[in-house]
């Protein structure tokens, strides 16, 4: 059994009432409550962007380092260097499906940090112009994904408030193929990135030039993710999880890369609001489903997740549970 695959053309987020979106919406349910992801067929894509990232990557660490937005948000900029991924390297947005955001968010920043590292904006001034559509395009799936998961469960009532909350981050990660030293060693595929679930609400993944995301079943195994051209992976992270009492899996992933090219992906995710607690809506929880999660601050949950005892936890969030009731 492979990755659910959902076929997304011609849908809108702002109208629910077509006869495709009442035949989709089930599907996409069915999908994030079992296998927690689907390679969501949603076509057109704005063209990427190949070389304006290459050039990024390959700009020197100091500068990339630049893309730093401050030690209570580990999880927001620059990541490199980090042990057993030789050669991973990722940059992130703030706001990019807004540019005016993103640029005030940027001047706001500078403001509080003073002359701390924080400023993003020399580094990303280049490449606004070419993230902003894809971001734009990333994040009315978003939408869509998430508007049918909330009537489907019965709490579509919170989706506009949902959204005015709702902040978004976009990534790009560079991830090299195996040296040659490697290959004379016969590791023939190398880690990308570890095994690990996201923390946000939904992540909406485009792998660029070659494949390696693998994605863990409920059974324990590994499965690639194979999207084409117009596809695109849609998986559900820790918060939505919890936001819906369990009734959406959020799925360990990896990144494995072989073969001889970069892997380049971009991904929008989704992410509460600071200002809230993550915590399900009273219609999701009886006396037959209990709550599953405590109450939490987005935050305080990434920085658990960040932290060495989070490290050290398989899955995340009953461990922050379990360390937040302790
Ligand atoms: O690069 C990818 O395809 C996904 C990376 C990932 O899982 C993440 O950044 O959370
Ligand atoms: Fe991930």
């Amino acid at each position: 059994m492979g990755i659910p695959k959902i076929d997304f053309s011609g849908l809108n987020s702002s109208d629910p009432s077509t006869e495709k979106w009442t035949t989709v919406r089930p599907q996409v349910m069915h999908a994030l409550s079992n296998a927690g992801c689907f390679e969501a067929v949603f076509p057109p894509c704005p063209p990427l962007y190949g070389d304006t990232v290459k050039e990024l990557f390959a700009l020197p660490l100091e500068r990339k380092k630049r893309n730093y937005y401050g030690p209570e948000y580990p999880f927001h900029g620059y990541l490199g260097g980090l042990p057993g991924l030789d050669g991973f390297e990722t940059l992130a947005i703030r706001d990019a499906p807004r540019p005016e955001a993103l640029h005030s968010g940027i001047k706001a920043t500078k403001k509080r940090k003073g002359n701390e590292r924080v400023s993003t904006l020399n580094l990303f001034n280049t490449v606004c112009d070419v993230v902003h559509p894809v971001a734009k395009h990333l994040y009315e799936l978003e939408r869509i994904v998430r508007r049918m998961i909330l009537e489907s469960l019965g709490v579509a009532k919170y989706y506009e408030s949902q959204n005015e909350s709702m902040w978004y981050l976009f990534r790009f990660s560079e991830y090299p193929p195996p040296s040659k030293e490697e290959k004379e060693k016969k590791i023939d595929k190398k880690l990308g990135y570890y095994s690990h679930q996201d923390t946000n609400t939904l992540s909406i993944i485009k792998q660029i030039q070659t494949d390696g995301l693998e994605l863990k079943t409920r059974d324990g195994d590994w499965i690639e993710a194979t999207p084409s051209p117009d596809s695109f992976i849609v998986m559900a992270g820790n918060s939505f999880r919890a936001w819906t009492n369990g009734n959406v899996h959020a799925p360990f992933h990896r990144i494995l890369v072989g073969g001889e090219v970069t892997r380049y992906s971009s991904i929008l995710f989704s992410v509460p609001s600071e200002n809230d607690l993550v915590e399900a809506p009273e219609e999701l929880v009886d006396e037959n489903h209990p709550p599953l999660f405590i109450p939490f601050s987005y935050n305080e949950f990434t920085r658990f997740c960040a932290s060495e005892k989070g490290a050290k936890a398989d899955d995340m969030l009953e461990a922050f549970c379990a360390d937040s009731k302790a």
